[in-house]
């Protein structure tokens, strides 16, 4: 038998596989084909989730991010914070000995790059909270890619190919997103969904897709960020997104807000703080993420299941999973219910 974890950050949920209790980890493939079965809303495990988040501790702790729809991800901000309360709470990173700072930092590497991450202690009462470092940042096209839109860099252009009001930043973080601010009614309208759908199908611009997010700014180093990710479609929340977004905001509308103060972004998940910060001798910019580290459920099935997963993950339910759920999903809607926007 074998532990899966479900877990959230800011309402973007996932699976958490822990590789290293398998007697072999997981393929490309066989992970692909496991987020087919589980994900999935309406056939999925326990109302599906939005990826999943395959970990290693040893020999170093690492992430693979696996998208609902199978694809691969080069990283994933909201998971890698569930990730690093894992390996802190399972194998004692961040703790004496296993620390790489003073302040308890330690690092985990994804796809593209080698990560910092550390507790922070609580958002809330009962929410553990941990800081995540996003980058490396890049406004080059070859980064995304993206493709036929006459320029090397889009930042706050207009770009009538995608929609003709609005402006755009495309920037990868390293994963690939676009940014736009507008009012909050067209935050929170279609337009969205039918411009994530457009570029996450065959298109001309964005060859391998790319998230989509869509702010508003709702004061000084305050936004509200609705996010349609690639490889998923509309979520309650995409931390990369939100960080992309926060840099955006410091580039874009200095007046609005500023490097190396908390930015507060508010989701349809709940809310996290980003931190932009200019590395002036590299001209990098890093951001980091700050939020909620959330387990929700603890799955306990024979790991035969994840070698060979049902075709609907909610068949599991029915008597292959042991299904507990925590009682911090209920810390988690006691801190939503009180914030001002969601
Ligand atoms: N939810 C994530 C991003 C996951 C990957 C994304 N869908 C992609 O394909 O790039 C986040 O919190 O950053």
């Amino acid at each position: 038998m074998i532990t899966l974890e479900k877990v959230q950050g800011s309402g973007n949920s996932f699976f958490l596989l822990d590789q290293d209790l398998l007697p072999s980890a997981l393929n490309e493939n066989e992970l692909s084909r496991l987020a087919l079965a589980l994900c999935p809303r309406k056939t999925g495990l326990t109302g599906g989730a939005d990826g999943i988040l395959a970990v290693t501790a040893s020999p170093t702790p690492s992430i693979h991010v696996i998208n609902a729809d199978g694809s691969q991800a080069s990283m994933c901000g909201n998971g890698l914070r569930t990730v690093a309360r894992y390996l802190h709470d399972h194998y004692g990173f961040g703790q004496e000995g296993k620390r790489d700072t003073i302040d308890g930092s330690f690092h985990v590497s994804t796809l593209n790059a080698n990560l910092q991450v550390r507790s922070v202690g609580n958002f809330a009462p009962g929410l553990p909270a941990y800081s995540v470092e996003i980058s490396p940042v890049s406004f080059d096209s070859r980064s995304l890619p993206f493709t036929n839109l006459g320029r090397n860099r889009l930042i706050n252009c207009s770009v009538p190919e995608l929609l003709p009001d609005l402006r755009f930043t495309a920037l990868s973080v390293p994963n690939p997103h676009v940014v736009s601010f507008m009012t909050q009614d067209q935050v929170q309208s279609d337009l969205l969904s039918s411009l994530g759908n457009r570029l996450n199908s065959p298109n001309p611009y964005f060859p391998n897709g790319v998230n989509v997010n869509f702010a508003h700014i709702l004061g000084r180093n305050t936004l509200y960020v609705r996010t349609f990710e690639r490889g998923v479609g509309l979520t309650n929340a995409c931390g990369t997104g939100m960080s992309a977004a926060s840099l955006c905001l410091v580039l874009t509308h200095p007046q609005m807000g500023e490097a190396n103060q908390e930015i507060t972004v508010y989701n349809p998940g709940g809310m996290v703080k980003t931190r932009v910060h200019y590395q002036e001798e590299e001209g990098t910019y890093t951001i980091n993420l700050i939020g909620n580290a959330t387990v929700t459920h603890l799955i306990e099935l024979d790991e035969s299941c994840l070698y060979h997963p049902p075709a609907q993950g909610s068949d599991l339910e029915k008597k292959k999973a042991k299904i507990k759920e925590t009682a911090e999903n209920t810390a988690y809607q006691d801190f939503v219910a009180k914030l001002p926007y969601h």
